[in-house]
């Protein structure tokens, strides 16, 4: 569904992402880990065209998206999940779901947000799907609190949602588990295994809780300094004697540092 073909990018002497391919098949939850610095989030921002690479091209569907700007990116279903801004946390729970319905808001959050009056006019088109993701995602009792009193957790599934809200067909997720208590995460691996088997999302996530990874994630592709350094099922990733010398490599470095 998506291939990453030899993309690389520097940013002044550093090789942030080096001469990296992979592929992101179509119904797949796939796995990106990595020693710290091994060039994730850089390789997320590029797929999700919030950075140019200088070599290299992303391939989604069959087309050249290299460079494409988030919001066209988005009319196509590919997805990166919103970091929620800051004013968003002062709406409730249902009003940040209203604000990105399929064919509009999403293509500018804040576009929405200063159009609110618009926005809101188009509830009833909106409402039963908001009640649906509310229903999903378990989030059905905190749906008229402020997003900002949320948890963690709840902020994670109310990320999850707005993509819901989207109709995507590809998401990356960068690191859903961070900062989330155990209960959460289980609500929040059950909602990303539901999207996948349900409603047909592929997904790509960045994590470092390798519990998450073993549970969700086939295949895992494994980044070390800016490429693939291997790939497969958890269970041989986890075994292979380079992955974990790339971990402990880098963990020596920062003892060392
Ligand atoms: N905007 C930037 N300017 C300069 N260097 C950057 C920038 N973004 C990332 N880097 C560097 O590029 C390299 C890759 O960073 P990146 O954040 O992509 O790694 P990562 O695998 O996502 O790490 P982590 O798991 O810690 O998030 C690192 O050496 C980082 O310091």
């Amino acid at each position: 569904m998506i291939r990453i073909e030899d993309v690389s990018l520097s940013f002044g002497g550093i090789r942030a992402v080096d001469g990296c391919s992979f592929e992101v098949a179509e119904g797949s939850i796939t796995g990106l880990i990595g020693p710290n610095g091994a060039g994730k989030s850089t390789l997320f921002n590029i797929v999700a065209g919030l950075l140019k690479p200088d070599a290299g091209r992303i391939v989604f569907d069959g087309e050249d998206i290299t460079g494409l700007p988030p919001h066209t990116l988005f009319h196509r279903g590919l997805v990166r999940t919103f970091q929620i801004p800051h004013e968003f946390y002062r709406m409730t729970v249902r009003e940040n779901l209203m604000l990105v319905p399929p064919e509009q808001a999403g293509e500018n959050l804040f576009a929405s947000w200063f159009s609110w009056g618009r926005v809101k006019r188009q509830d009833a088109d909106v409402l039963d799907k908001v009640d649906e993701v509310l229903a999903f995602l378990n989030l059905t009792h905190v749906a008229d609190e402020l997003a900002g009193n949320l948890s963690g957790g709840q902020k994670k599934l109310l990320d999850l949602g707005r993509t819901m809200m989207t109709d995507a067909r590809m998401v990356l997720l960068d690191e859903p588990g961070a900062g989330v208590n155990r209960t959460l995460l289980g609500a929040i691996t059950t909602a990303i295994r539901r999207l996948n088997e349900e409603r047909g999302y592929t997904f790509c996530l960045i994590e470092h809780d390798m519990d998450v990874i073993a549970e969700l994630c086939d295949p895992v592709i494994v980044m070390a300094q800016g490429t693939v350094l291997t790939q497969g099922p958890m269970s041989e990733v986890r075994s292979n004697p380079d992955v974990r010398e790339a971990y402990l490599g880098h963990a020596e470095t920062e003892d060392a540092g």
